[in-house]
């Protein structure tokens, strides 16, 4: 029940505080009954406990019905070991929590065709959905640093999945395109990859459960071509983590800016992590400069994925488009709106 519903807050490092606020004050003015409970992570956590991803916050992922999650790096941690550094808090809670589904939509908002990287009559094709595998791939594969016989160093990092990742994730892919109009992309690079060329079979295998799911295969090369040129042929793309990484850095500039875009990061339950898919952008922290339209996106997609509430998403969804309709805009789409200016926008529209 959403009345005694627990949400836990991790803004993180640089805009992620400033964003997840705006999408909090969102949240709050829907008076669903929720508690908050807010905990530091990534950057924040290390200079406070010298652990980007503690203890006490792990304990509070865990607790709650879902966490809204900000952005983690911070430039000053970034000769760290790897370990303490930021993003290890991401991936932590990833990896801890099992969340291996991770749902990026990017769709155009009508009236940002001019904000969008491609031409307007393309842009306004877009709607999918990339639903990317989070927990496995080249990101949790034994890495490190050595020396070549020839004294040279050498950085590795083993890309590998086995049978049972692929296919928790591609039934999810086929899941999200039942669910919306029917056609599954497959992304990889089996041409290369032994890694891709298992995706691509076990894919295959699941397909036979989903008769009704049009299923096609590209490869990620092609696949980040054909997202410029022609996007709008794209339903659910699901592909791998780091492919998935890349490619839904790229539909949210074709959409307009990567200030936009949210996600949903689940694990077979339906508990989950929401998040913009961008970064701590320091380039931007402190300067009231950043979009929480992604953010706040975020915690639509929490209210319809781990709370049941798919009214409210739909309410704050509304509002965004509203919003951004009625000319409220940061600097990134061109804008002169602050974040808190965005956010008030939007608590207007609501
Ligand atoms: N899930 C996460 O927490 C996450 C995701 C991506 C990057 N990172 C981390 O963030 C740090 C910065 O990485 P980066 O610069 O490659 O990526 P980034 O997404 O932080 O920023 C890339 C560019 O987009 C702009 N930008 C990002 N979000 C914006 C917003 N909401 N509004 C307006 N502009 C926005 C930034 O100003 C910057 O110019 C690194 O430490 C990286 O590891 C974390
Ligand atoms: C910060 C980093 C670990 C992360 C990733 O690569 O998954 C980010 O780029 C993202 O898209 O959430
Ligand atoms: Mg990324």
């Amino acid at each position: 029940m959403a009345q005694s519903s627990l949400i836990a807050i991790l803004p993180g490092d640089g805009i992620g505080p400033e964003v997840t606020a705006q999408a909090r004050r969102v949240l709050e003015a829907l008076s669903l009954g929720v508690t908050f409970e807010e905990a530091p992570v990534g950057g924040a956590a290390y200079h406070q406990t010298g652990n980007p991803l503690p203890a006490a916050t792990l304990d509070l992922a865990r607790r709650a019905d879902a966490i809204l999650f900000g952005s983690v790096g911070d430039p000053a941690c970034d000769a760290l070991d790897r370990h303490l550094r930021p993003e290890q808090a991401i991936l932590g809670l990833r990896k801890e929590l099992s969340l291996f589904a991770n749902l990026r939509p990017a769709k155009l908002f009508p009236g940002l065709e001019d904000a969008s990287a491609l031409r307007p009559e393309v842009a306004r094709t877009i709607d999918l959905l990339i639903v990317r595998e989070l927990n496995g791939d080249v990101y949790f594969g034994e890495k490190g640093m050595r020396t070549t016989a020839a004294g040279l160093r050498q950085g590795y990092d083993l890309m590998s999945y086995d049978e049972g990742e692929v296919r928790r994730i591609a039934i999810a892919g086929f899941e999200a395109a039942r669910r919306r109009r029917g056609k599954l992309c497959s992304v990889d690079k089996a041409n290369v990859l032994e890694t891709s060329q298992l995706w691509r079979d076990v894919v295959i295998e699941v397909s036979e459960q989903y008769s009704d799911v049009a299923l096609s295969h590209m490869y990620v090369d092609n696949a980040a071509m054909q997202m410029v040129r022609d996007p709008g042929q794209f339903d659910v793309i699901v592909t791998g983590n780091l492919f998935g990484d890349i490619l839904s850095d790229q539909a949210s500039m074709c959409v307009g800016s990567i200030g936009l875009l949210p996600s949903a990061s689940l694990d077979e339950a339906g508990k989950g992590l929401y998040e913009p898919i961008h970064g701590s952008a320091p380039d931007i922290a402190g300067q009231g400069k950043a979009n929480p339209c992604a953010a706040i996106l975020s915690a639509a997609l929490l209210l319809r994925h781990s709370l049941g509430q798919p009214e409210a998403a739909d309410r704050i969804e509304q509002a965004v488009a509203r919003a951004l309709a009625g000319g409220q805009r940061t600097a990134d789409l061109g804008g002169s709106c602050s974040t808190e200016a965005m956010g008030d926008a939007v608590l207007a529209a609501l």
